[in-house]
């Protein structure tokens, strides 16, 4: 049995309404304001559904959770609450912040300000397993892979949350039976669109997770799974284990929900069981009552002086009701203003968090190898790659200078010369000697046909056997270098 409303909400909300008609003294409010502050109470008091009521008893909690992408302010102090074993569904329109705020709520993505909750402690908090094996995540962008068949993304699905191969068997068996998939040896590559949305739904229910997180999982279904899917999940929310918040963009199937948030620019607009949300809109159906939320909203926001698509303001008191418009009408949760308790993790836990689990190194290699085998061009391109670069940097990079042209201005003649047995030294197939005279190798350098000239006085020998056998300090030594160049700049001259 789900606990009752909690007692503890209603007067926060009434706390609320009673700021708001204080406010509302000191300018009259016209009578439309009044009615619709009238029938919010009234619904607020009608609200008897099965909610809980303590911080346990709530699958997800957001609070002033806000979230930009750069300039672009995305979410904007949005408050919501997911009641234990509860189907919630989140609806508005297109690029209204639904998988952003799914994105939070997994932890893949860190909010800007703000404080949510998952199954009692703060996504991606250490030791805690969101993501992980508690949660299962269908994300709106397939998160599969093509090379993969139906029973190689189950498998690896199962070995990341740590099933036994038996119970990935037996789970894999009924999901594609109940999720009317092709034979498990298909390869996702070749499945239609629908198909891999309900291979991506089979993942995300492999692990029978507490909580499921869905973006559009009936997106491109047939209408008679789509009521299969519904059903499954009605089921499962019953045991009160479970809960789920899925978007769809089918409103009317959202009904099923027992709790539905319809979102717009960043925020919520309402948030309570569909039949309260309708019979206080007077709507018979939940797009009618979304409808005329809508309305509301952008005449608020015209009325304050905003474009009803522009940013939101940072901490929104609706200025005519006083109501805090970051609580949603008809809001399930606690106020905003609750205080959020402290998480702490002991360093153990905490480098244990930061360690990779062995059976996650376990399933990525097996995935890696099943992938590589089933794409032998690229495993071969993987392989080929490094030699390829190799080769080419010792082609193009460190290979020994050819053909270098060099001027030799040679004035010894005689073959047994030192000069000539240091020109013989020298490598010819990196420096190409061309004996010149004086005049004809600065002419070449002049005009760039050489890299530079080797030049020898005419005492080059004598001054080299004087200075080897004469002279033994270090001065001595160099004298030949010197009296040579000396000798040879002479000669230049
Ligand atoms: N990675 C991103 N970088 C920049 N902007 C982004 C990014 N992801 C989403 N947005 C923008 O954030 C806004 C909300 O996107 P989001 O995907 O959350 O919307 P949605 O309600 O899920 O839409 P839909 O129902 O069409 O899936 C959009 O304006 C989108 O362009």
């Amino acid at each position: 049995m789900k606990p009752a409303v909690g007692s503890a909400l209603l007067p926060a909300a009434m706390a609320a309404e009673a700021a708001g008609r204080d406010d509302a003294t000191a300018e009259p409010a016209d009578c439309t304001e009044m009615e619709e502050r009238l029938k919010e109470e009234r619904m607020k008091a009608d609200l008897e559904a099965s909610l809980p009521a303590g911080q346990e008893d709530y699958a997800i909690q957001c609070r002033d959770v806000c979230r930009s992408y750069g300039k672009l302010k995305v979410l904007s102090n949005l408050n919501l609450t997911v009641p234990q074993g509860h189907i919630y569904g989140l609806l508005g329109p297109s690029g209204c912040g639904k998988t952003t705020l799914l994105k939070c709520i997994v932890g893949t993505l860190k909010i800007s300000r703000g404080h949510i909750t998952v199954l009692g402690k703060p996504p991606a908090f250490p030791g805690h397993d969101v993501p992980g094996k508690m949660v299962g995540y269908m994300p709106q962008d397939l998160a599969l892979y093509n090379e993969f068949t139906i029973s190689d993304t189950l498998t690896f699905f199962g070995r990341i949350h740590g099933l036994t191969s038996k119970e990935t068997q037996a789970r894999m068996d009924f999901l594609i039976d109940f999720l009317d998939l092709p034979q498990k040896h298909s390869l996702v590559r070749n499945l239609s669109g629908g198909q891999r949305r309900r291979v991506s739904l089979g993942a995300a229910l492999l692990q029978n997770p507490e909580l499921l997180i869905l973006d559009e999982p009936t997106v491109g279904v047939d209408p008679v799974l789509r009521a299969k899917i519904w059903q499954h999940l009605v089921e499962i929310v019953k045991t009160g284990k479970v809960s789920v918040i899925i978007t769809t963009h089918y409103i009317e199937e959202a009904r099923q929900a027992n709790v539905v948030g319809l979102m717009r620019n960043g925020h919520l607009l309402a948030e309570g069981p569909p039949d309260a949300v309708m019979k206080q809109h007077s709507a018979t159906t939940l797009e009618h009552a979304f409808l005329q939320l809508c309305e509301t909203s952008d005449q608020i926001d015209s009325k304050r002086g905003s474009s009803p698509q522009g940013g939101q303001l940072e901490n929104s008191q609706s200025f005519e009701s006083g109501r805090d418009e970051s609580r949603p009408i008809l809001g399930v949760g606690p106020g905003a203003t609750e205080e959020v308790p402290k998480y702490s993790a002991d360093w153990k836990v905490r480098a244990r968090h930061l360690l990779p689990k062995w059976r996650n190194i376990a399933a990525l290699m097996i995935k890696t190898m099943v992938r590589m085998k089933r794409m032998p061009g690229s495993l071969c391109f993987q392989f080929l790659l490094p030699v390829i670069q190799i080769s080419l940097i010792c082609l193009c990079v460190g290979g020994d200078p050819r053909g270098i042209q060099v001027a030799v201005v040679n004035n010894e003649t005689s073959p047994s010369a030192y000069s000539q047995s240091l020109l013989s030294f020298l490598d010819n197939s990196s420096v190409h000697q061309v004996p010149l005279s004086h005049t004809e190798a600065f002419d070449g350098i002049y005009n760039g046909e050489y890299w530079g000239i080797i030049g020898f006085g005419k005492n080059f020998t004598s001054y080299l056997t004087k200075s080897i056998f004469v002279s033994s300090s270090s001065t001595a030594a160099a004298a030949p270098e010197s009296q040579h160049t000396t000798a040879y700049r002479e000669e230049a001259n």
